[in-house]
């Protein structure tokens, strides 16, 4: 029986088991180029190991997401943080997981608005890009460098995200 997953709002408390939420932090605001830009200052951080790790700018572009859709696994990044920020503005779907023993626990699902990014931790259980709607461009930070950086579980059941517009 595939297990019906929610979709709460992203923000920085709920999402802070996983990571950072990338956006427009007034508190981090510093004004710069003799005031004509904001800078929004070190709102997360790259995080790579390893000899010879370095860290890489990407974009990644993703086909929008079919639903109701089965959430059959998760991967995650031991070497390195990975961060995915829309370019093109519009909604997506973040997805993590606890750590349960080496395994993926229950997944939850983030609705993040087109000025949403996240950095998901070193090591943080997460799906693969969700784009939602239309094919989505995303400014991905990750690691570059030797060493496996990929480890993938899948579930012994689906979970189901329903539909998010
Ligand atoms: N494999 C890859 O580069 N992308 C995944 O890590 C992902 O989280 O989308
Ligand atoms: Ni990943």
């Amino acid at each position: 029986m595939p297990r019906l997953l929610t979709i709460e709002p992203l923000t920085q408390a709920a999402f802070a088991p996983f990571g950072t939420v990338i956006e427009v932090d007034p508190a981090s605001m510093r004004l710069i180029n003799g005031g004509s830009t904001e800078r929004y200052h070190a709102l997360a951080r790259a995080d790579v190991a390893g000899e010879g790790a370095s860290v890489i700018i990407n974009i990644f572009r993703g086909q929008p997401r079919g639903f109701p859709y089965a959430v059959t696994m998760m991967e995650r990044h031991p070497l390195g943080s990975q961060s995915f920020s829309p370019i093109g503005g519009g909604s997506w779907l973040a997805i993590a997981a606890p750590d349960d023993n080496g395994k993926p626990g229950t997944p939850r699902v983030f609705l993040a608005t087109g000025a949403q990014g996240v950095n998901y931790g070193r090591n943080v259980w997460h799906h693969p890009l969700m784009a939602v709607g239309a094919v989505s461009d995303f400014l991905v930070v990750d690691r570059d460098g030797p060493g496996n950086n990929l480890e993938e579980v899948f579930y012994d059941e689906p979970f189901v995200i329903p539909n998010p517009v």
